[in-house]
């Protein structure tokens, strides 16, 4: 007899309805339990949300220790050769390997709803509903590279203040999950966006999200009322210096680059 043959005691049975399918090997289970209205009505109000860890330690040390594997990337970046900031970052290349696929596939769909009760408000073109149907879009705009990348920033390391986009088509939102854990495996670092307001000064916003979080933000602009009904609200992204220590990130961008 194997344990599928034993039935499942009282109370402990599988939930029945569930309304996906299972968790496939790298289940990510963490990525069907966010509080999806909570996150929206903060990335409304902010622009910036922080979720609850999407990775384990291990998954995020997994992750991290690829960037040493340089097949696994189309190409690589050297900050300092175009004043990007000190540091480098590799795009992988296509197949993306689990679980940056199943990041990119199980949050779109969430962060597809937000962004287009953001695009019905600034009159913007809606997007589709899964997030293969986004890549075969961009495909059509000449998008055809995947985006997601994996970027390293030793002592000194830094970001300056920018925005991810790759063409015509910008999925509006995107997610970073820090790899290593501040102030033990680095200190300094902090995630910093700064947001431009029409007819006012910028507001700076930072974020210290601990190993394995995800990050949400705007990739180039948000809705935010004004006295004519919705404005669009600029926010650039960047990292400040790392002090000790090296930071590994994983970036999740939904579009993919010409
Ligand atoms: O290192 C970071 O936290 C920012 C990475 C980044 O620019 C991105 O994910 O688009
Ligand atoms: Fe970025």
């Amino acid at each position: 007899m194997n344990a599928y043959d034993t039935p499942p005691l009282p109370g402990l049975a599988e939930p029945a309805a569930l309304d996906r399918p299972a968790p496939d090997a790298d289940g990510l289970p963490a990525l069907r339990r966010l509080d999806w209205p909570a996150l929206a009505a903060e990335l409304d109000a902010e622009g910036v949300a922080l979720t609850p860890p999407l990775l384990s330690a291990d998954e995020c040390a997994r992750l991290r220790d690829l960037f040493d594997e340089p097949g696994l990337f189309r190409s690589t970046v050297t900050m300092a050769r175009h004043r990007f900031g000190e540091g480098s970052y590799r795009y992988f290349a296509r197949p993306l390997p689990e679980p940056v696929s199943a990041l990119r596939r199980e949050l779109y769909p969430p962060l597809a709803r937000i962004a287009n009760t953001w695009a019905a408000r600034l009159g913007e073109p809606e997007f589709p509903d899964r997030h293969e149907d986004l890549v075969a879009a961009c495909a059509a705009e000449g998008q055809h590279r995947p985006t997601p990348l994996l970027l390293r920033y030793g002592q000194g390391g830094y970001n300056c203040l920018h925005q991810d986009i790759y063409g015509d088509l910008t999925f509006p939102l995107q997610v970073a999950v820090v790899l290593d854990r501040p102030d033990e495996d680095f200190t300094g670092g902090e995630s910093v966006f700064v947001e431009q307001r029409p007819r006012a000064q910028s507001r700076p916003l930072v974020r210290r999200p601990a190993q394995g979080q995800g990050l949400i933000f705007a990739v180039h602009h948000r809705p935010v009322r004004s006295a004519r009904g919705w404005s669009r609200v600029m926010l650039r992204h960047g990292v400040s210096a790392v002090t000790s220590g090296q930071r590994h990130v994983l970036g999740v961008i939904f579009h993919d680059a010409r």
